[in-house]
């Protein structure tokens, strides 16, 4: 956002007119929201407050009732500027009273340690109660959500400025936010992350057959259960062909699976047909485990790594997923993500977009916000999924809809697959059973036209 910033002015956009730009942007929200009622501005000595400033000014030039606490900012700079233009009287934060809407302009993305104490108490006496929108940022979130400090404030809405930063979308800090409203302030910027979309799905080509649209091959073992669930997703998300292959496979699921035996994986997983393979779903982490990790690492279709298979390969893994041919996808949850990449520094972005360089494989790290990176660079990030989802066997349904996206999906499979994950969810409803995500798979792909 700095160097974006640095960019525009270099360009010859004036400081002063992009901090009237998120002033006003906030304002008219501050408008919208405040419904008539009286708002108590909290501005900040840096760029925030100068934001908090132009808002207020707007507020009163449009006849609603506001008033300024503030601390001591700055002498000179746009900051200074706005704080001047304001030109009304300023209170001090501990002589405040509450109202009933409160703009929180103290920091934002130039918080540079926790909020003291003091400064934390007068902060919740002042949003406490009330209905707090945040400029840019909750004051005391650290805006690249690499750390949760104490003290950091609420809001029920937050206008986030020119972008959403990392803490808006991933982190502990990401619920502390409330709405997330994201205002434009045309400036340019750098293709960094971007979030989730809707999908673009075509229908199966006119000459379309169950081998063009896609062979998917899930490896079954100790759990059955979460294998057959997977192939099940992957049929319903279409894939033309799936084989549910496995000793115990054979017991429920759609007739339409067709079931092998794991005699000879290495024979079953050189069919040339093979859009995917997946394995992970409720594999376990026997020996017998290790066998099928080790065939399914060395086939040469595009391969789908979940559960068990990430945490038995763990740390070594990362090598030998490196040097395999074709492309290797990897869903794993937090633990399962540590367990393999170590449990390191960084905000949940930059930690999954170094892991996908280092294991040359599209990685799925899922959770309330799960993030996608690839490894040409290209990170999305998912950060409304339904809190639903945390029940068992979500997972598995997730691993067979990226196999079945594969084939027809390529570089976007794997934004396609949790964006439909994420949609059956909000189908389904809430408390459902992983089993029922699917039957909502059909609709969640019909909305993507
Ligand atoms: N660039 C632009 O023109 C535009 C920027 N924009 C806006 O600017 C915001 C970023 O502004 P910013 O960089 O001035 O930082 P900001 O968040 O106001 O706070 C920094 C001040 O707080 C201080 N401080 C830090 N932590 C502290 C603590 N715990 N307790 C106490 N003090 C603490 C720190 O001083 P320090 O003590 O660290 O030297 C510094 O004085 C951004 O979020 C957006 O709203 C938009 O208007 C678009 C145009
Ligand atoms: N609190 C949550 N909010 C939103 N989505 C969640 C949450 N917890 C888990 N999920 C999603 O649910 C799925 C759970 O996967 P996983 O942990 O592998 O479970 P399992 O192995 O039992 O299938 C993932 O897609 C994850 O992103
Ligand atoms: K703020």
């Amino acid at each position: 956002m700095r160097a974006a910033e640095d960019a525009a002015f270099a360009s010859g956009i004036a400081q002063d007119a992009l901090m009237d730009r998120a002033g006003l942007a906030v304002a008219r929200e501050v408008r919208r929201l405040a419904l008539g009622r009286s708002v108590l501005v909290l501005a900040g000595g840096g760029n925030n407050g100068g934001d908090a400033f132009v808002c207020a000014r707007y507020l009163r030039q449009w006849g609603i009732d506001v008033a300024v606490a503030a601390l001591p900012g700055h002498t000179e700079g746009a900051a200074a500027r706005m704080r001047a233009a304001w030109g009304d009287a300023i209170t001090d934060l501990t002589e405040a009273t509450p109202r009933p809407v409160v703009v929180d302009g103290l920091f934002g993305i130039g918080l540079s340690r926790p909020l003291a104490p003091d400064l934390a108490g007068q902060l919740a006496r002042l949003t406490r109660d009330t209905f707090v929108i945040a400029i840019d940022l909750p004051s005391g979130i650290d805006a690249d959500a690499g750390q949760s400090f104490d003290g950091a404030a609420h809001a029920d809405c937050t206008i986030a400025l020119g972008a959403l930063k990392p803490a808006h979308v991933t982190g502990p800090d990401a619920a502390r936010m409330g709405h997330v409203l994201l205002a434009d302030l045309g400036i340019t910027l750098p293709d960094a992350a971007r979030t989730i979309a809707r999908p673009v799905i075509a229908p199966p080509a006119r000459d379309a057959h169950k081998y063009s649209r896609g062979l998917v091959t899930v490896l079954a073992g100790a759990m059955p259960g979460a294998a057959r669930l997977a192939a099940h997703a992957a049929l319903t998300a279409g894939a033309g062909y799936v084989i549910l292959a496995g000793d115990d496979a054979g017991i429920g699921g759609p007739d339409a699976l067709v079931r092998r035996p794991l005699d000879d994986p290495h024979s079953l997983l050189a069919d040339e047909r093979l859009a995917a393979v997946l394995v992970g779903p409720g594999l376990g982490r026997g020996d017998a485990a290790g066998r099928l990790i080790d065939a399914a690492l060395a086939c040469v279709a595009p391969l789908v790594i979940d559960g068990d298979a990430i945490s038995l390969l763990g740390e070594a893994g990362v090598e030998r997923i490196a040097t395999r041919s074709a492309p290797t996808f990897l869903t794993p949850h937090g633990g399962e993500f540590d367990r393999m990449f170590g449990n390191g520094n960084g905000n949940k972005i930059d930690r999954t977009a170094q892991a996908a360089l280092q294991a040359r494989a599209t990685i799925v790290h899922k959770g309330p916000d799960t993030v996608i990176a690839s490894p040409d660079g290209t990170v999305t990030v998912s950060p409304h999924a339904l809190s639903w989802l945390s029940t068992a066997g979500t997972g598995d349904v997730l691993a067979g809809i990226l196999a079945a996206r594969l084939r027809s999906g390529g570089d976007r499979a794997a934004a396609e697959a949790v964006w439909l994950h994420s949609r059956a969810a909000r189908l389904a409803g809430p408390a459902f059973v992983a089993d029922t995500l699917v039957d909502h798979l059909g609709q969640a792909i019909a909305e993507c036209r």
